[in-house]
């Protein structure tokens, strides 16, 4: 049997965090969607045309460590506003959400496009400046050299394209639960979305 968990919101909000987690209690899987939509714009970096790029998207490429690069995050927006290739990632996304066993999708338009009627959705958000706090100190863990006003540049960039674009903007589905992570723990966060799930499985 199927129940698919759709995580949404703005970038370096947590939903990813929160979706690890959630899979790791009920025992579904995750797809972090961003991946996806980063293997395209890696490929575009290195001048492959972007629908060719998702129409040739294979798994081993969201493996590749340098998609978490601020230029490739750039690049996933831009290819992200192309219908084109959103329409190339759909059906995939479509068949992870309703694998049995159950799944979880982070993204932007996991509640909204492809999966309206997952049985659980929540939307993620916390203060730009915080957001760019938390990636910051992440990149540097990982060795990268960024300010926290490059960071913050890049999530308002990003999160501007993505709100606004004419395919799939971001937003929260009607029926969403908003979560608020600025002064909330990654453990009172996580909690507060597994209390959630737990609630509507047994409803
Ligand atoms: N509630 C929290 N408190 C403190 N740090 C957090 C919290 N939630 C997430 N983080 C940290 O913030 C960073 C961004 O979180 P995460 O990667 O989950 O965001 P995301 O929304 O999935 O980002 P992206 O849009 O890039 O996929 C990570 O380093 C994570 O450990
Ligand atoms: N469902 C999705 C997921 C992601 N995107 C776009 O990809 C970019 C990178 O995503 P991250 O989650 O890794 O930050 C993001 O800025 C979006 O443009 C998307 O459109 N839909």
């Amino acid at each position: 049997m199927s129940f698919a968990v759709a995580i949404d919101g703005p970038a370096a909000s947590g939903k990813g965090t929160i979706a690890r987690a959630v899979a790791a209690h009920f025992g579904f899987l995750h797809l972090d969607t961003g991946l996806l939509y980063r293997a395209v714009g890696r490929q575009m970096l290195d001048g492959v045309a972007a629908l060719k790029a998702a129409e040739m998207l294979t798994p081993d490429r969201l493996d590749d460590p340098s998609l978490r690069h601020a230029d490739v995050a750039q690049a996933a927006s831009k290819a992200a506003a192309i219908p084109e290739v959103r329409a190339a990632l759909v059906d995939f996304q479509r068949a992870f959400a309703r694998r049995d066993g159950g799944a979880v999708l982070d993204g932007r338009d996991i509640g909204t496009v492809i999966c309206p009627d997952a049985e659980a959705k929540l939307f993620v958000i916390a203060a730009p400046e915080i957001r760019a706090h938390r990636r910051c100190a992440e990149l540097r863990a990982s060795g990268f050299d960024v300010t926290e006003a490059e960071v913050l540049d890049d999530l308002r960039a990003r999160d501007e394209r993505d709100m606004n674009r004419a395919d799939a903007p971001l937003k929260p589905a009607e029926d969403a639960l908003m979560l608020d992570t600025t002064e909330m723990s990654i453990n009172d966060a996580v909690a507060k979305a597994v209390a959630v799930i737990e609630k509507l499985r047994g409803a």
